[in-house]
This record gives C-alpha cells, structure tokens and sequence, in this order.
C-alpha cells in the first residue's frame, strides 16, 4: 500500500560502505571454494554487476586466465570491446598502463562491412580489429557473432589475443559461442559464463576485476 513500508531516508549513502557491504554479501552466498584465489577476486565482482550469487556454477576457464590478462595489461595490451555498452563500463583508473579501449562498431565502415560479408554489425565491426588483435585482451559482452567471428579470426591467423572474456548474453548463439572458446583448439586462454547468462556488465566487470589488485 502507498505511504506504507521504510522510511525513504533509511537507506546507506556512503558509496564505499555500499561495496563493502555487497562483496561481504556475496563472498557469505556465492560457492567460491573450487575457484583459484585471482578468479574469485573476478567472479564477485561480476556477481556484483548481475546479483545472482549462482553465477559461479557457469564459470569456465583456462588455467591462469587471470594472471595472464592481468600481465597482458600490465604491459600495455589494448582492451577490444564487442559493444559501446562494454568499453563504456571499463573504469579507465582501473587500467594499469592507461590501456586504449577499443569498440569498433561505430566505425563508419562497418554498415557496408556486415552487407558485404552478410553478417551482424558486432561481427563485421571485428574486421578493424585485426591489426590490434595480437596480445590483445578482448571482451566480448553482448553479442554471440562477434565471439564467432573472433574464433575465426583467430583460426585464420589474423592475430591471437592474450585473453578473451567471453560472456554474450541471449537466446541465440550466446550458450554455443561460449562452447566454442571454452573448447577452442588453439590454446586461446579464456572465461566464460556457460548458458544464456552473460552481457555488457558482466564484461566490464571481469576487465575491471582483472585490471586492479583493489576490490
Ligand atoms: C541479436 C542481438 C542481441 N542483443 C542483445 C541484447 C542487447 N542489445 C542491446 C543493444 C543496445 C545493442 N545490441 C546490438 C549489439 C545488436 N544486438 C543484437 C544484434 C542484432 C546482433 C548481435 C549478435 O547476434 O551477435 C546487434 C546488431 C548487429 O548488427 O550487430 C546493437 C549494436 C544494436 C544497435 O542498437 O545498434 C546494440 C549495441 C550498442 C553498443 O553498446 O555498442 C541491448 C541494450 C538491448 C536493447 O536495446 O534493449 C541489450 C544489452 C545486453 C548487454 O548486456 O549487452 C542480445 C539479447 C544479446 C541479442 C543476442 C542474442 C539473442 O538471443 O537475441
């Protein structure tokens, strides 16, 4: 009923009490005993982005992952983003060498890309990619074409990122994108949300998680 309920002053103001509060909240719900220490610090913060504590039974990733995205930013490597949604949710004093990151579909030229190559805008958007590709950390969070085409890419000799992030959301192609990189042939390091779970939060999550030693 209106004009019932809590007081609307009743409610925490101080921005760093709210994160404590909530990383407590999550390390107290979410099952972050099979995963190693570097990945757990990834998985609450991605767990902070969505709310859902179970989120960890979907993880999947290659051994190391995180030491080696950290050490690709650590040395310089560019963050190459699928959607706006996720270069816009990188905290650039995050970043350890002041990385460029990078979403190419805005590019002017990729319209008449995806005609000519009878594709999605996210998937033609990664022709621009391929001089930045190698040692790159890509983050993929919103769409299953763009992680398709990287696999191509990568397949084709067009570069080999240090890592990739793999977390498109949906209905169509996200859950047998992230198959495909979690069992990619190539050695390609990677971390995934297995299923329709996943997007442009959870993305920028993990960058950020893996950018910073701070919570
Ligand atoms: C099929 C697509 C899906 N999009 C989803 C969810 C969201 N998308 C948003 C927005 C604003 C954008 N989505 C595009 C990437 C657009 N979405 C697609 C495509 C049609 C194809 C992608 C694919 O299947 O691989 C794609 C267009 C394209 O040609 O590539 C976007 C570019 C469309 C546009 O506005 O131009 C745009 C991204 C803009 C940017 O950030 O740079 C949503 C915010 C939806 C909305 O507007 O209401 C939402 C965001 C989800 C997120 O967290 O990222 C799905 C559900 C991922 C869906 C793919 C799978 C499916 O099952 O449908």
């Amino acid at each position: 009923m209106s004009g019932e309920g809590r007081a609307v002053g009743e409610y925490v103001r101080d921005g760093a009490e709210i994160y404590r509060r909530s990383f407590a909240t999550i390390r107290a719900e979410a099952d972050l005993a099979g995963l190693p220490d570097d990945l757990a610090r990834v998985a609450v913060r991605m767990i902070h982005a969505c709310g859902m504590v179970d989120l960890v039974a979907d993880l999947a990733w290659s051994p190391g992952v995180v030491a080696v995205a950290r050490a690709a930013l650590l040395a310089g490597a560019p963050i190459l983003c699928d959607a706006t949604m996720v270069a816009s949710g990188v905290t650039r004093a995050r970043l350890p060498a002041a990385n460029e990151v990078l979403c190419t579909l805005g590019d002017p030229r990729v319209p008449d890309l995806a005609r000519r190559l009878g594709t999605t805008r996210s998937a033609a958007a990664l022709e621009l990619w391929r001089d930045r590709l190698d040692g790159s950390v890509v983050a993929v969070g919103n769409a299953p074409t763009a992680l398709f085409r990287l696999l191509e890419l990568v397949r084709e000799g067009a570069g080999r990122p240090a890592a990739v992030l793999g977390v498109p959301v949906g209905f169509i192609g996200a859950a047998e994108s992230k198959q495909a990189l979690a069992g990619n042939g190539d050695g390609l390091p990677y971390l995934v949300v297995h299923g329709r779970r996943g997007g442009s939060a959870l993305a920028a999550a993990a960058v950020n998680a893996i950018a910073s030693e701070k919570d």
